[in-house]
């Protein structure tokens, strides 16, 4: 007999006043890498983001992230190609220790004004594995091949 454990990290998640109805978010295929955040904005009074202009938009949800991972919101890549639609500080990095509501900062980068309905995926949330190194203060760089060249010095 096999026991299949697991082994995924959970994700809990607080339902705020404003999420009220609005679906979980969501892995929305069986390898999604992201789950869809929905936008929590007040279902009579749609967004409307201007050419140029940002917004931070709510999800409804605080999100506890296991210890030793972060949450990284990123754009959905069919808003931004068809509309310009990005989050202005991509990827965005959430806290495991953060307790507030979660909140995509969208950008406006097309050229039309662009709607943001109540529920509407509005961007997509990677849960990774993050590594705090120990910062040590030390006088002088070990010696490598690469040395200080960098910013194309190995040619385009
Ligand atoms: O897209 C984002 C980015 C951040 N946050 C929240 C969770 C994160 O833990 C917190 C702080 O984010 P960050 O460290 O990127 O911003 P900061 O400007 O350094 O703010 P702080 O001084 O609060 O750390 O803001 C979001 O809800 N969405
Ligand atoms: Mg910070």
């Amino acid at each position: 007999m096999t026991i299949h454990h697991d082994t995924r990290p959970t994700l809990n998640l607080i339902r705020l006043a404003n999420g009220e109805g609005l679906d979980l978010p969501a892995y929305e295929s069986k390898g999604a890498a992201g789950m869809d955040l929905r936008a929590a904005v007040d279902g009579d009074a749609p967004l409307t983001l201007a050419p140029g202009k940002r917004a931070l938009v709510p999800t409804g949800f605080i999100f506890e992230i296991p210890e030793g991972f972060e949450g990284q919101v990123r754009p959905r890549s069919g808003l931004a190609f068809k509309h310009g639609i990005t989050c202005l500080n991509s990827p965005g990095t959430v806290d495991s220790d953060y307790r507030g509501e979660v909140k995509v900062l969208l950008a406006n980068l097309g050229e039309e004004a662009f709607v943001i309905e109540r529920g509407m995926r509005i961007a997509q949330m990677v849960i990774a594995p993050v590594t705090q190194a120990r910062v040590a203060e030390i006088t002088a760089a070990s010696e490598t091949a690469r040395g200080a060249g960098g910013f194309g010095s190995t040619g385009v």
